[in-house]
């Protein structure tokens, strides 16, 4: 059986760091559930990594739905969380329960959404209808454009109670875990002591109680973006494009393919052939 909301929320208790991994596709779904992450996250930056948007405000509920198949066709172990993408639950109460009920009948065990105080509403009527929901605060990519640009949340005394306050009013509205993207790693840690709900920081320092990359930044196969917080464990991307070059050289060459990779005919029925076509 996989992880379930109680269990993430329990590892809080037990002084246990979540490991959360977004990731939008079968393939290297399966590879991250069988190494034993914690949280499966379907991301809407799948509409920058696998879709190759300039920002996430395209992406639709269509294309997280499909996501969403993909990866719950991967999954054993980890609990499967898919954000909601721009505007499928800001314009109203109805428009979020039916889209978070969208994810759920694709393979979601939890939505996630952005904003803090002014989400406090529908994240409390999509919990009572039974969808548990991760909160994200922070920067919020889906309200970029009123702002410029991914820049790091919380650097001042005003903005830092703010976050404190959306972090404390959407656990009383009922998210069971917050997302923190790029907040100040001193506000981060505060966030985390206030809140009795698992912190998942993205650039948002050591102190939250769990930690989010995107599986193409982890994996260095994404280079369009490379915030810092993103640390590469590979670069993977090189040996791809290595990889390519020597098949193309391979095919030009002849080298490819080999005997090992073809396969024959019978040699009676080869010879039986021979004979009819008289080649
Ligand atoms: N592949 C990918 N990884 C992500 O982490 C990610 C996405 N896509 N798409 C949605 C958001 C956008 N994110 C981003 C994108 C860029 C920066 C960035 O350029 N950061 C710089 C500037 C920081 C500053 O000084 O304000 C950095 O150096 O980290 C940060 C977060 C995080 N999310
Ligand atoms: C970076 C995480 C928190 C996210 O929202 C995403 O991948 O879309
Ligand atoms: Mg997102």
């Amino acid at each position: 059986m996989h992880k379930s909301v109680q269990d993430i929320i329990n590892m809080k208790k037990e002084k246990k760091k979540v490991s959360v991994i977004t990731g939008y596709d079968y393939t290297l779904a399966s590879l991250c559930d069988k190494a034993g992450i914690d949280v499966l996250l379907v991301g809407d930056s799948a509409g920058m990594v696998m879709l190759g948007y300039e920002n996430t405000i395209p992406v639709t509920m269509d294309q997280m739905c499909m996501f969403t198949e993909a990866v719950s066709r991967a999954r054993n172990n980890a609990l499967l969380v898919a954000d909601l993408p721009f505007m499928s639950y800001q314009a109203s109460i109805e428009d979020a329960i039916n889209n978070s009920g969208k994810l759920v009948k694709a393979g979601a065990d939890a939505v996630k959404l952005e904003g803090g105080s002014i989400m406090a509403e529908t994240i409390s009527a999509i919990v009572d209808v039974g969808i548990p929901v991760m909160g994200h605060i922070g920067l919020q990519p889906q309200t970029t454009m009123l702002s410029e640009g991914y820049k790091v949340q919380g650097r001042t005394k005003d903005t830092a109670i703010k976050l404190i306050q959306d972090a404390k009013e959407i656990e009383e509205a009922g998210v069971f875990s917050i997302a923190l993207e790029m907040v100040s790693h001193e506000v981060a840690q505060i966030i985390s002591e206030t809140v009795s709900i698992p912190t998942i920081g993205i650039g948002s320092g050591a102190n939250c109680d769990g930690q989010v990359l995107v599986v193409q930044d982890l994996l260095g196969m994404y280079d369009k973006i490379k915030p810092k917080f993103a640390k590469r464990y590979m670069n993977l991307s090189e040996d791809i494009v290595k990889s390519l070059e020597d098949y193309k050289s391979d095919v030009e060459s002849g080298t490819f393919p080999a005997e090992e990779n073809w396969f024959s005919m019978n040699p009676d029925e080869l010879k039986k052939l021979r004979e009819q076509i008289g080649s």
